[in-house]
């Protein structure tokens, strides 16, 4: 199968500091893949070159297989089906959930029209299919403003899913989230893995535990190892960047 993701010997260079050095990474279409490592390490900034928010120095870092992400800008990346959320919400507080979620759907027209132009049937279906995937069916009416902060979230998502994206970057989804909506944001990621694929960054290893498939652990701007959880929990090496702390060996 075609990779998804395929980035070969990456460079990020901030003013001398190499924030990526000589990164090989590879993802195929409908994993879900957790991106750890300690601070520093340069996650975020490898989601910023997928989404291209910046830009490579060396390498390269193709998407499907042909397309160089490094030639090509953060909107049209964007609209190659690359969607990005950050930490923080950008939803509209003032207008309801399904408010938020039409305008995501129209967004390529004017503000005003998107919000006054008839939503067509096949609209309406796509709707109810995204709030019952992002569990808000039962708050569609409710005003943005007045949602928890996880299903601030879950909406977001819901906008950028509503663009179909082919991968879907996420930094830390479920920050700040009780535990409940944290149990919930996982499962929204499998579910959303069924047909997208999904990068997470995640400092959270009890979340990354239970919902992970496969994880890639970077280091110093270069991926350390890589496999299930259990295995790369397994490495000495990880343990001793990670943990920041040597393992005991006792032969
Ligand atoms: N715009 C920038 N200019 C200069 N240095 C930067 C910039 N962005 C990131 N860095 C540096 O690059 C390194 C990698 O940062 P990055 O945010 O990608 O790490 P991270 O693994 O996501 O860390 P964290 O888990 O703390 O978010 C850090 O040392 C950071 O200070």
């Amino acid at each position: 199968m075609e990779p998804i993701i395929s980035a070969r010997q990456l460079e990020v260079d901030f003013d001398g500091f190499k924030a990526i050095r000589g990164l090989d990474f590879t993802l195929h279409p409908g994993e879900l893949r957790f991106l750890i490592g300690p601070n520093g390490a340069g996650k975020t900034t490898l989601l910023d070159v997928l989404c291209g928010k910046v830009k490579p120095s060396k390498g390269r870092v193709l998407f499907k297989g042909y397309t160089d992400l490094a030639r090509h800008q953060e909107h049209q990346i964007a609209q190659l089906g690359i969607g990005r959320k950050f930490q923080a919400p950008s939803i509209f507080v003032t207008l309801t959930v399904q408010e938020n979620l039409l305008l995501a759907m129209r967004q390529q027209r004017g503000l005003l029209s998107t919000l006054v132009a008839k939503t067509t049937a096949e609209q309406r279906s796509k709707l109810h299919d995204y709030l019952e995937m992002i569990g808000l069916t039962s708050k569609q009416k409710e005003k943005a403003g007045a949602l928890s902060h996880g299903e601030k979230q879950w909406l977001e998502i819901g906008m950028l899913l509503i663009h179909e994206p082919e991968l879907l970057l996420l930094d830390e989804p479920a920050a700040g989230m009780t535990d409940s909506e944290t149990e919930k944001t996982g499962e929204l990621l499998h579910r959303i893995s069924d047909r997208q694929t999904v990068v997470v960054v995640e400092h959270d290893m009890e979340f990354v535990r239970r919902f992970a498939k496969t994880v890639t652990v970077m280091h110093e701007g270069m991926v350390l190892r890589e496999g299930s959880m259990q295995e790369v929990q397994r490495d000495e090496r990880v343990a001793e960047v990670y943990l920041g702390r040597r393992v005991e060996r006792h032969d």
